[in-house]
């Protein structure tokens, strides 16, 4: 019997530098490195330097990286010009792979294929998806669209240009945080179909676009929305226990909760509900994360064993909405942090290219022959 691995289960397929999990320990590492140091030292600006380059920048090349990123957060007008004339109500993450697409149109460096190109067009895309989900928003509201600011950081520049004012510093700390958490994540799905793409030696917007089509489902990078839709469906925290064990009782999948690789806690989780759980305490807590603490009380005792846990997935939303950011948002700003290690992982891959192609058992028909239509039943 021919084993298939489904969903590529346990696959190895090739060999990175950049991202280590461990799943039954709930460990997670960039460049050897633990992620909770990540969040509690570093910024996003940092993590994705890192992640392009394989290794932690000096004072001076963070610097440089930096300037680069701001001179490059302006769109082109004729990009703004699309956003502004998308339908209203669609769901932004068709506008942002529409618009990620677009954005390769108006590049006269798109079908350039070297690593220098894919390098620069990295950067250029990292600063820009923040200008260009802001702009979605603001469009999609009926607002005008935000410029960016050059004196604020990667993270508060986003919040402001979201928003139109300048969020505090630890607003703009807590967001930078959830990008950090966010970057990246090894051979994930959205990842590995940049990868896919990347390996028909494909350019850097295709590679992109078909990773934001990836984490738009709500297997994915979706199910941080997904799981704001099952807060808004429990509605207060008095309803939680009885909405989930029945969800249980019936095999009902819950958002936010399972992972491929983690069988135990998603060690992103815990940074972000301990994030939630200060904002909670400071200005009194949220239906949302009293409901969510109920679930993974819940979800733990019933499905641990089972190795079902929460995910990144599960508390990000919470600490979203705390900053006033609707949940159609949530899976793009997950974009807006991704979208490093999509680049570096693509870049990585790239060095030492070899077409992705697996295969599958054929189960069809054999030795059948072409029937003319007129004598078909
Ligand atoms: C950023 C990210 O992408 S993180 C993941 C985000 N996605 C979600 O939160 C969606 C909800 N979670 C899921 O759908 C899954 O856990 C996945 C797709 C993420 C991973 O699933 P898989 O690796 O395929 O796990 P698999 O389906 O084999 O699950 C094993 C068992 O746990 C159960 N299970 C898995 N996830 C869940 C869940 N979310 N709720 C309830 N039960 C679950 C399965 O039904 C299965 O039970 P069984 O053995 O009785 O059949
Ligand atoms: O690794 C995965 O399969 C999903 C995930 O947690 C991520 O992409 O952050």
């Amino acid at each position: 019997m021919t084993e298939i691995a489904k969903g590529l289960e346990g696959v190895l397929f090739t060999e990175s530098k950049l991202t280590f999990i461990n799943g039954s320990e709930g460990i997670l590492t960039h460049l050897g490195i633990p992620i909770q140091e990540w969040a509690e030292n570093s910024t996003f600006e940092e993590l994705s330097l890192a992640l392009l380059d394989a290794k932690l920048p000096s004072a001076a090349e963070l610097a440089a990286f930096d300037a680069e990123l701001k001179a490059n957060r302006a769109v082109p007008d004729a990009l703004l010009d699309v956003i502004r004339a998308m339908p209203r109500g669609v769901h932004p993450m068709q506008a942002l792979r529409t618009a990620a697409s677009y954005l390769g149109l108006l590049d006269p460096q798109s079908e350039d294929t070297s690593e220098a190109a894919r390098r620069a067009i990295s950067v250029r895309m990292i600063a820009q998806f923040a200008t260009i989900i802001a702009a979605i928003n603001r469009a999609q509201e009926g607002q005008d669209i935000v410029a960016p600011r050059m004196d604020l950081n990667h993270a508060g520049n986003f919040l402001y240009m979201l928003t139109g004012k300048e969020p505090t510093p630890e607003q703009s700390r807590l967001f930078d945080i959830a990008l950090v958490l966010h970057a990246d994540h090894g051979m994930n799905a959205s990842t590995f179909t940049a990868i896919a793409t990347a390996s028909t030696l494909s350019d850097m917007y295709s590679c992109v676009t078909s990773a934001i089509g990836a984490l738009k489902g709500p297997l994915h990078g979706g199910a941080n929305e997904a799981v704001m839709d099952m807060l808004d469906e429990v509605g207060t925290p008095d309803k939680a226990e009885a909405y989930i064990t029945d969800k249980l009782d019936h095999k009902v999948k819950i958002m936010g909760v399972g992972h491929r690789v983690y069988k135990y806690f998603d060690p992103r989780s815990r940074v972000l509900r301990d994030y939630a759980e200060h904002v909670a305490n400071k200005e009194g807590k949220s239906n949302y994360y009293q409901i969510l603490e109920t679930i993974e009380k819940i979800v733990v005792d019933r499905m641990g064993a089972k190795g079902i846990y929460p995910n990144v997935d599960f508390y990000s939303g919470t600490v979203y909405s705390d900053l006033g950011i609707r949940k159609e948002y949530f899976t793009p700003i997950f974009a807006l942090a991704r979208i490093s290690g999509w680049c570096a992982s693509v870049i990585e891959y790239t060095r030492d290219n070899r077409l992705l192609r697996p295969d599958a058992v054929y189960t069809g028909a054999k030795d059948a022959h072409y029937v003319p239509m007129k004598d078909r039943q």
